[in-house]
């Protein structure tokens, strides 16, 4: 599949409008600003607050139910809020000029007509949003379906869908895109594929708003993250940042010795673990240190070096007590719920 697509996505020249002066005017921001949602009397999005800027992949995370996709149907106006506000390249989404070329969004891969062929959706949809019908079939292509163009939506697996809906959010070439859970049903090269894709697009200035539970994936794609969890922020940081300042780091240590090493390290009242991989793992003191300790007993190291932890240790850390639906430890072990 190519990823020339994020070429042939290009900007339109700057334009000023004419806001209230209080009203950012970066073109490419979106600002959420005290939002909160009621459905019925449950609140789901609560006073929630962040701003998603240009240049950058954005990973928007959080537990099931977290009020995401709820955010992400706000800040396009699929949604009114009971209170707060969003703003899109300055504005509220219903006053842009031409929404399709400001924001592409894929929020619900499944809403195709399931009789319409592909190319017949992409190029209806190109026709709603005053789109060239030859950028349908561009689309196709860069989003690896041109053999795919002739079948039925009703037909095309979950994956397709997804790289279906994909490219309907690319329709307007925009400079913003939100997408939820672009990566559901994506065989490794079309995660391969969104992944590169996704950091193209940010490293051409635009603007990038992405929610999965794929955490190893976010880690990799995002450079910051946006985590909420029962509709109110928990966290906007750079990813690396966000790692590091919630996860308590260890220090890996692998030695021919291990045992007495380990011996060693536990009477000097550091807190060290066997890993299964024949390594130690140990808090308490720097890596530095503990090569000090190690030189000076005599002990040959193989490898010292310090892990922060990974995305899903800090996201596990921060939402713990705003998961909603949580399995029980039956359900953990391997066939326990059968
Ligand atoms: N139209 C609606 N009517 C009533 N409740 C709704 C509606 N849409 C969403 N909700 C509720 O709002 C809460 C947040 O849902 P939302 O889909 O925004 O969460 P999410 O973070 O995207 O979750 P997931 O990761 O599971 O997709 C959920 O409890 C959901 O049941």
């Amino acid at each position: 599949m190519s990823v020339g697509l994020v070429s042939t996505l290009t900007c339109r020249p700057a334009g000023r409008h004419s806001e209230a002066p209080s009203w950012p005017e970066r073109r490419n921001v979106i600002v959420v600003e005290d939002l909160t949602k009621r459905y019925r009397r449950r609140t789901v999005v609560d006073r929630l607050s962040f701003t998603v800027r240009p240049g950058r992949v954005t990973g928007f995370l959080g537990p099931n139910g977290a009020g995401k996709s709820t955010t992400m149907r706000l800040i396009v106006g699929l949604d009114r809020p009971d209170s707060g506000r969003v703003l899109v390249a300055g504005r509220r989404y219903h006053e842009l000029p031409h929404p399709p070329s400001t924001v592409g969004t894929l929020l619900d891969a499944g809403w195709a007509r399931p009789a319409f062929t592909a190319r017949t959706h992409l190029r209806w949809l190109a026709s709603v949003t005053r789109t060239p019908p030859e950028r349908a079939d561009e689309l196709l292509e860069a989003v690896g379906l041109a053999r795919a163009a002739r079948k039925r939506v009703g037909d095309l697996s979950l994956g397709m869908r997804q790289r279906l809906g994909i490219a309907a959010a690319l329709l307007g070439r925009p400079r913003i895109l939100l997408l939820d859970e672009p990566m559901n049903g994506l065989d490794p090269e079309g995660i391969h594929w969104i992944r590169r894709f996704l950091r193209e697009t940010a490293a051409e200035g635009r603007t990038v708003l992405v929610s999965s539970h794929l955490l190893s994936e976010m880690a990799l794609v995002a450079d910051e993250v946006v985590v909420i969890g029962g509709g109110r922020l928990i966290a906007q940081a750079p990813t690396r940042e966000f790692i590091e300042r919630t996860t308590r780091p260890r220090v890996i240590v692998r030695a021919p010795d291990v045992l007495r090493l380990q011996a060693l390290l536990a009477r000097l009242g550091l807190d060290v673990r066997g890993e299964p991989d024949g390594t130690l793992a140990v808090r308490g003191a720097a890596s530095t240190r503990i090569g000090e300790i190690a030189l000076e007993n005599g002990f040959v190291l193989s490898e010292l070096r310090t892990d922060h932890g990974s995305l899903e240790d800090a996201f596990m850390e921060t939402t713990r007590e705003a998961v909603e639906y949580q399995s029980s430890p039956l359900a953990d072990r391997p066939g326990g719920a059968m």
